[in-house]
């Protein structure tokens, strides 16, 4: 089921949700605006021939900072890591996704390119994948809402919620944009 605005002001409430730092003016109809934190992941192509999610290529991207009220630049058809301002923290049983908003995605902006996926227990910056499909640049400023989270309540409480020993949890606790640790516990199944 879908949270309407008063139900995920009554888990905020509740401290069950948690949006760090919490604006209640981000509350939409059943949903909650994020805003665009100030550290982006560009990639440095030049150091691989090939992108491999069975290595660790830690170093395939680099950590960019725009100084004070300086927008960062992104082209047509470049492909950046940024992060919400906003630390989500979600209980064993609400899982959210993460939404792009009209506005931008008119304009040519994708805020993920596969990954809306958001799950239960998890906690920590969402990565955004950004990308930009218009054919002019388009000027991110930190701190812009970049897109929403919407929240889902579970059938029932997961029992083996993200961040418990379980499962991989690779990114439990993540902060800001955070490279693909793919690469840890890679697993293929011989075909
Ligand atoms: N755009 C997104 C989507 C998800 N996440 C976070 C929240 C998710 O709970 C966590 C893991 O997402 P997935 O389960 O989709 O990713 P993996 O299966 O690759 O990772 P893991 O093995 O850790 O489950 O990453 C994120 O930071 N940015």
């Amino acid at each position: 089921m879908l949270l309407s605005d008063r139900d995920i002001m009554a888990e905020i409430d509740a401290g069950r949700v948690g949006l760090d730092p919490w604006d209640p003016g981000m509350v939409q109809p059943s949903s909650v605006d994020v805003r665009l934190d100030r550290y982006f992941r560009v990639f440095e192509n030049h150091r691989y021939p090939h992108i491999d999610p069975a290595a660790d290529q830690s170093d395939l991207t680099r950590v960019v900072e725009p100084q004070g009220d300086e927008p960062f630049i992104l082209h047509p058809g470049e492909f950046v890591l940024g992060s919400t301002y906003e630390v989500v923290s979600l209980p064993d049983d609400i899982a959210a996704r993460v939404e792009g908003k009209s506005s931008l995605g008119r304009l040519g902006l994708l805020t993920h390119a596969t990954a809306g996926f958001v799950d239960p227990g998890f906690s920590g910056h969402v990565t955004l994948e950004l990308a930009n499909v218009a054919t002019l640049p388009i000027k991110l400023y930190p701190g812009m809402k970049i897109g929403q989270f919407c929240f889902f309540r579970l059938s029932s409480p997961s029992e083996h919620p993200y961040g418990s020993e379980k499962y991989g949890s690779r990114y439990q606790g993540q902060r800001g944009p955070t490279p693909s640790r793919s690469f840890q516990s890679f697993h293929r199944t011989p075909i």
